[in-house]
């Protein structure tokens, strides 16, 4: 497949007469102008295709928001040891991974619609086997069930939503399915703290209410639509005709019909046979958009948002709150800014555009990570002095540690001690339990029961008083990533790649973020006890400084453009797509002497 191939499309978008920038003079409102977006309001019924899609993402938040509240309530009732509980937490992921590597094959195959209703139904099924679930092997079954339906969603919703949106605000609606990501994480973690009161099957109400969304968005698929463009390219041209008035509403789509027919035969003239993904490398401006869509997934996962997210509880503990349930409820606190900066995105997109957004994203998060790495920094350097060292009958490694700083980077220990006003004394470095991290294993932090006079127990954090430094570094984390880099990954994946490679673009990008998702997280512990905190966080900071890099010099600006001139902007090298930003360089089509022309900053002199 040759380089041609990208100049033949745009030939054929022009021949469509779809790209150009405003109505050529004499022109028709009929034939010129923008004619796919001549009318910028949006019907009410992408609306109601775009909520009924991203409870997709709700679940996908929810799914696996919940189970960190679960967990606690689980492994008490189960009598889990540490294996299971990672077992429990990261086959769902892994699952995810799976199930969405290969939902591009299953997006191709039944389509946007089948695809959604598949993954709503299995959410529904995990959902009430987790709900029910007698023992931890049925738990188990139930936690992959639902990661692949969060496999299969998190691939295909946002593709869904980008092919029935109208360009001018298709940024905005795909972002929506972000927004439902966060507050299905927000809501888990709401649920997680009314039920963490219920110790006794508790958390079978956490897991089974997953159901109701589900079942909402399965009813609601069977009488939705299935995507214009996949049945066109299906050949089914009548239905998607109908289905294209439908979300239009009622309004002239012939210009918009016309320019997705052609470009689908266009493509289907010059694509050649063979696996998708083999023509996706071969063929340049798809693999350009593969590395960078798969680079964008991958830098979201490696600028460590699960860990803040899942390290939030502890960094609350060092910032004074010694109370578990309270400790919950500020965690709820921490996806609620999550959640509330993504409205920030979702209002953002179409002002800005995907690319400003995700690099002032990335700078902010950079330097909140910088923030974060030096208040754990200053809190290592003062770390308390171990001052008792209790006959340790066990002879464990914790009685070697002399400051809390090491003690607490042993998982094996805790640090034990009393405090008056913020100094600390009579501190200890002992073994945890094996029952549970809530206590020593012996001596005076191993008594369960409260009492004020009882010295205070810390399992993986230290005291500190620097500990605001490290809550200012967390919140402004979240106040930049979450309107930039986490929803800019999904959004611009939704639209970087033409029809035919695009559910598997999206389904190898996705994997590539739900495979970084389980590498960053499963290691996040050693690389700490390796690093020290503040050098985990340091190294976080370095790898969003790449990001930040590769976003400078890859990323074009897609903002405004119908899905099918998107290929365009990747017919460069890929270190200089970046260049092609619609606001500095975008693609723009006029009339000139009755052709379309390719309008460039030397030639704007030779306009008619
Ligand atoms: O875009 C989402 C979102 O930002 C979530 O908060 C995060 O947990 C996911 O991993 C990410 O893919």
């Amino acid at each position: 497949m040759s380089d041609l191939m990208g100049s033949r499309r745009q030939r054929a978008v022009d021949d469509g007469e779809q790209s150009l920038i405003g109505p050529p003079s004499g022109d028709s409102g009929a034939t010129g102008g923008n004619l796919l977006d001549q009318d910028e309001s949006t019907p009410c019924f992408v609306y109601v295709l775009a909520f009924f899609s991203a409870l997709g993402g709700f679940l996908f938040g929810y799914d696996t928001g919940v189970v960190s509240g679960a967990m606690l309530l689980i492994k008490k009732e189960m009598n889990l040891d540490k294996l299971w509980q990672e077992l429990l937490v990261s086959s769902t992921v892994g699952a995810a991974a799976l199930a969405a590597l290969s939902g591009g094959y299953l997006n191709g195959w039944l389509g946007r619609r089948i695809c959604i209703l598949l993954a709503s139904f299995i959410f529904s099924a995990g959902g009430v086997i987790l709900g029910l679930a007698p023992d931890k092997v049925v738990f188990l079954v139930g936690r992959i069930i639902v990661g692949l339906g969060i496999g299969i969603a998190s691939m295909t919703v946002p593709v869904y939503i980008a092919e029935v949106s109208p360009s001018h605000q298709r940024g905005q609606l795909v972002t929506i399915n972000s927004l439902f990501i966060t507050g299905g994480q927000f809501i888990a973690s709401v649920v997680d703290g009314v039920f963490s009161y219920l110790s006794h099957d508790g958390w079978r109400y956490m897991l089974g209410l997953s159901v109701v969304p589900a079942v909402l968005q399965f009813i609601g698929f069977i009488f939705l639509p299935e995507s214009p463009r996949w049945l066109l390219q299906k050949g089914r041209s009548q239905e998607a005709r109908q289905v294209l008035s439908q979300i239009r509403g009622g309004r002239n789509i012939d210009a918009e019909y016309n320019a997705i027919r052609t470009n689908i035969e266009e493509e289907e003239k010059e694509a050649g046979g063979g696996l998708v993904i083999l023509r996706i490398l071969r063929y340049g401006p798809t693999r350009r958009a593969l590395i960078i869509g798969c680079g964008l997934q991958m830098f979201q996962q490696l600028s460590g948002i699960n860990t803040v997210m899942y390290y939030s509880a502890t960094i609350l503990q060092m910032a004074g709150v010694r109370d578990d349930k309270q400790a919950i409820w500020l965690a709820a606190a921490t996806s609620a800014t999550n959640f509330v900066f993504t409205v920030v995105g979702v209002w953002l997109v179409e002002r800005v555009g995907r690319r400003k957004l995700t690099l002032g994203s990335l700078l902010g998060t950079g330097l909140s990570l910088t923030l974060l790495a030096v208040g754990f920094l200053l809190s290592a350097q003062n770390s308390p002095p171990v001052t008792l060292h209790p006959v340790d009958s066990q002879n464990s490694t914790c009685r070697l540690y002399g400051s809390c700083e090491f003690c607490m980077l042993d998982p094996n220990c805790g640090f034990c001690y009393r405090e008056n006003g913020s100094r600390v004394y009579n501190a200890s470095c002992v073994p945890v339990s094996q029952v549970s991290t809530d206590y020593a294993s012996w001596g005076r932090c191993s008594n369960q029961t409260e009492g004020t006079d009882n010295p205070i127990w810390a399992y993986n954090y230290c005291p500190t008083s620097y500990s605001w430094v490290v809550l200012l570094g967390l919140i402004l984390y979240l106040a930049f990533f979450a309107p930039g880099m986490g929803p800019m990954p999904w959004t611009v994946n939704s639209e970087i790649y033409p029809l035919w490679a695009r559910s598997t673009g999206n389904a190898c990008s996705a994997g590539v973020n739900w495979i970084f998702n389980v590498l960053v997280s499963l290691t996040f512990l050693h690389v700490a006890e390796f690093l020290t905190y503040y050098g985990a966080f340091f190294m976080y900071t370095g790898l969003v400084v790449l990001g930040l890099l590769f976003v400078q010099g890859c990323l074009p600006e897609t903002q405004g453009l119908q899905l099918e001139e998107i290929e365009n902007l990747f017919n460069r090298r890929l270190c200089s797509c970046g260049a092609s930003s619609s606001g500095d360089n975008q693609v723009q089509y006029i009339r000139v002497n009755g052709s379309n022309y390719l309008l460039s900053e030397s030639d704007a002199s030779d306009v008619e």
